[in-house]
């Protein structure tokens, strides 16, 4: 199947249509191309994929978008679709193939294909399906985008990053997970309704497996600078326990809602996703909480275990985790969440 957008500027006869409309300001050359091609992939066109994709165009991150999926028909109607919003949207080459050499020389390749769960389902259930999926997908990016960074997003996404990391022989800054980037921003949320301030004034993370085994750092938690627990205590203002671990289930139920309601999600790790590309493809040395190589962090050890720490994303990828004070209970929390990924891991045998 093919692709692609542009159409050449040549018309009937070889005469050049540019030439035709645009007429050059004399004595001048186009300036040469000082601005470096940026291009991202995304492999996977369903609900997530899509809603990534359109938020990346939204966002004018790159000069090239390609898509591939495994289903021909549903990928050209999917680049058709966006293609023809061209005339909304910032100016981005979109290409699709089924066929990986489309993903060629791109900076980062964005792995949503796979499995999602049915109502009900844990996210580490999907292993075995969407492993087998990866060893033919994860080879073919590093063929084609060698230099790349390698971003999982297909569940269980701790465990196919570590995958993703053993398959595509990268070192670990190249290789990360969307993790709990998603997670953190809907405890920032609930944070945010239950005092009635703007998320964005949140600063919260959650850690540790994207999943059922996740840590809410309750005890990193500021609103605009200040920081919450420790305030209240001074203030001896009650605050119950209770209440907290409350906000925390919900966290961790808010996927099973969302796709017990309409059956997956897509529009929330969309706008995640894109915003963890900016912060990759602009170099922004961002702070996010995402799964990373974490063997060696806060006690961490057993294993290679890919979790969701608070790291710092610039061009080349990982740059460093954040140290941030984790009481004795949120270390035990996260040295648990990681034992649960490691437990499963270690049946791979990768
Ligand atoms: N990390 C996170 O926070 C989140 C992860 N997810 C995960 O993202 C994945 C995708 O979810 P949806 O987009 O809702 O599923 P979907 O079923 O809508 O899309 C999956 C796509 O993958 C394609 N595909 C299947 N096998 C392929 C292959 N070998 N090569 C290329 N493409 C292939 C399918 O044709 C389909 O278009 C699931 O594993 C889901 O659990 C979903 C939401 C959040
Ligand atoms: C499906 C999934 O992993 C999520 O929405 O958190």
């Amino acid at each position: 199947m093919h692709n692609s957008t542009s159409s050449s500027s040549l018309g009937p006869g070889g005469l050049d249509l540019s030439q035709v409309f645009f007429k050059s300001i004399s004595n001048t050359h186009p300036p040469s191309p000082t601005k470096r091609h940026t291009k991202i992939s995304v492999i996977g066109v369903g609900n997530v994929g899509m809603a990534i994709a359109q938020t990346i165009l939204t966002q004018d991150l790159v000069d090239e978008l390609a898509l591939v999926d495994a289903k021909p028909d549903k990928l050209r109607g999917e680049m058709l679709d966006l293609q023809h919003a061209a005339a909304f949207l910032p100016r981005t080459k979109i290409v699709a193939s089924v066929d990986y050499s489309v993903t060629s020389g791109s900076d980062l390749c964005i792995v949503t294909a796979g499995a999602r769960q049915n109502p009900g389902e844990s996210r580490l259930n999907l292993l075995q399906r969407n492993l087998t999926m990866y060893k033919g997908i994860v080879p073919e990016l590093v063929k084609y985008s060698p230099e790349c960074i390698l971003f999982i997003v297909s569940n269980p996404v701790d465990v196919l990053t570590y995958v993703a990391w053993k398959l595509s022989g990268f070192p670990a800054n190249r290789v990360i997970g969307s993790g709990t980037n998603l997670d953190s921003s809907r405890f920032r949320f609930l944070i945010a309704d239950h005092l009635d301030v703007n998320a964005q004034d949140v600063q919260a993370y959650i850690v540790g497996e994207h999943g059922d085994s996740s840590v809410a750092l309750w005890s990193s938690i500021s609103v605009g600078g200040v920081p919450v627990l420790s305030f209240l205590e001074r203030q001896q203002i009650a605050f119950e326990k209770e209440t907290l671990e409350k906000i925390h289930k919900q966290v961790v139920e808010s996927a099973y809602e969302v796709i017990s309601l309409k059956g997956y999600t897509s529009w929330a790790i969309g706008y995640s996703v894109a915003n963890l590309a900016r912060s990759i493809i602009r170099d922004q040395r961002r702070i996010h909480p995402v799964s990373v190589l974490a063997k060696g962090f806060y006690g961490i050890d057993g294993g290679d275990v890919f979790l969701s720490l608070p790291a710092q994303l610039g061009r080349s990828g990982v740059l460093g985790v954040t140290n941030v004070h984790l009481t004795d209970e949120e270390i035990q929390q996260l040295r648990n969440s990681a034992k649960t990924i490691l437990d499963v891991q270690n049946q791979l045998g990768i």
